[in-house]
């Protein structure tokens, strides 16, 4: 059994990885880690758990953890990964980040859109963004550290990428409209995440700023081996619990029919477990990806204005965090790519 510590246990992510832990035959979770809730039954904290974990909450200490464990989860704030880890740590165990701390690869873009200084620029480079699509064949045995790709990167990125990738669309013009459920903003007390601020009402945040848009700007740059794509991110908060749907615009750069569009995603995706493109003139929900690790995907070819319009639906908690953060696990120690992680959406 590989043993798993997690540090966040208690935020939205970290439960949700408790939750598909619980399910994963090879797996057993030893360390819930906790900033609030140190020695409070994890269970009293979320009683989805009671009788399927009987574990007491446990400090953030990653050098101890280090000792018990095969592999660590931080599902943590941006920062506080890079400022507990270390060589011997990594020489020790295998870490899953789920915050940005190690995503972008330049240091001085990570501290411009983060306003923070980064801890560890040392492990930036060895790294894995681990969106398992398009980067699996870099996840193995010898990886040690991975940069576990958020939810509207994930969408965003998987929606866009045949696209880029095969010059289809003209990347300088993409245009990403976003929208998330609450729960994406994470567990902590917030005035602007309260039912009557959130409720009946939707709205644009991040306009032009969000930290999002360069993790985008440099993954489809790899695409194409540019490092200067520019794109527009707006993000929006509306009133459900999880999901998030992406509706992406962009110029196109030929005449194209709906059955190479398709084909392209086909080619990309059409033998991805956890990837479903939807046939022809069926819009992605997220009700029918929500509680699983898929992502689904529909286009439109909009002739008038000569744009293709592409939109992706998956589960913030799952596909967009903790689910993926599972699926890299897998790779890391061998197990099947979807072990844990094949169940049906919930609905409704
Ligand atoms: N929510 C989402 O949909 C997604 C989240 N993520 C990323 O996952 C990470 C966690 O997000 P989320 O679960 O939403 O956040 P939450 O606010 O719900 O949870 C944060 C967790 O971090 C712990 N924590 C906070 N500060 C410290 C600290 N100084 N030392 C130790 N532990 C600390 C909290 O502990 P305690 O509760 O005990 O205070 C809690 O367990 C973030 O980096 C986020 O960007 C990525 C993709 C999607
Ligand atoms: C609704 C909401 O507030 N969402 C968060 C994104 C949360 C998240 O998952 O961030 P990472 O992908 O970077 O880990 C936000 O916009 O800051």
């Amino acid at each position: 059994m590989v043993k798993v510590g997690i540090i966040g246990a208690t935020g939205y992510a970290g439960n949700e990885l408790v939750r598909l832990l619980l399910g994963h035959k090879d797996v057993e979770i030893v360390w819930l880690g906790s900033r609030s809730y140190i020695d409070q039954k994890y269970s009293d904290v979320y009683r989805n758990m009671f009788r399927l974990v009987d574990a007491k909450c446990l400090d953030d200490n990653m050098d101890a953890l280090a000792k018990e464990v095969d592999v660590i989860f931080t599902a943590t704030p941006q920062g506080l990964c890079a400022s507990l880890v270390n060589e011997d740590i990594l020489s020790r165990t295998k870490i899953i980040d789920l915050s940005a701390d190690f995503r972008l690869k330049d240091v001085k873009t990570y501290e411009e859109w983060y306003k923070i200084e980064h801890k560890a620029p040392q492990f930036i480079n060895e790294a894995v963004y681990g969106l398992c699509e398009i980067n699996r064949h870099k996840v193995n045995k010898n990886t040690r550290i991975i940069a576990n790709p958020g939810c509207y990167t994930t969408t965003s990125i998987l929606t866009l990428y045949p696209m880029v990738k095969e010059g289809i669309i003209d990347p300088d013009t993409i245009i990403i409209d976003a929208k998330s459920g609450t729960s994406g903003a994470g567990r902590g007390a917030k005035v602007n995440n309260l039912f009557c601020e959130v409720n009946e009402s939707m709205k644009a945040y991040g306009v032009g700023t969000h930290r999002h848009t360069p993790e985008i700007e440099e993954q489809l740059g790899y695409a194409v081996n540019r490092d200067d794509i520019k794109l527009i991110f707006t993000p929006h908060l509306v009133p459900m619990n999880r999901g998030i749907l992406v509706t992406a615009y962009a110029n196109l750069k030929k005449e194209v029919s709906y059955e190479e569009v398709k084909a392209i995603y086909d080619k990309y995706y059409g033998e991805e477990f956890f990837i479903r493109v939807l046939e022809k003139d069926v819009c992605p929900e997220t009700r029918w990806v929500e509680g699983s690790n898929f992502v689904d995907i529909g286009f439109k070819i909009e002739p008038r204005t000569k744009r293709l319009i592409m939109m992706g639906a998956l589960d913030n908690l799952v596909k967009g965090a903790a689910g993926q953060a599972v699926q890299n696990m897998n790779l890391m120690f061998g197990f099947e790519e979807n072990e844990g992680l094949k169940m049906a959406p919930l609905f409704p």
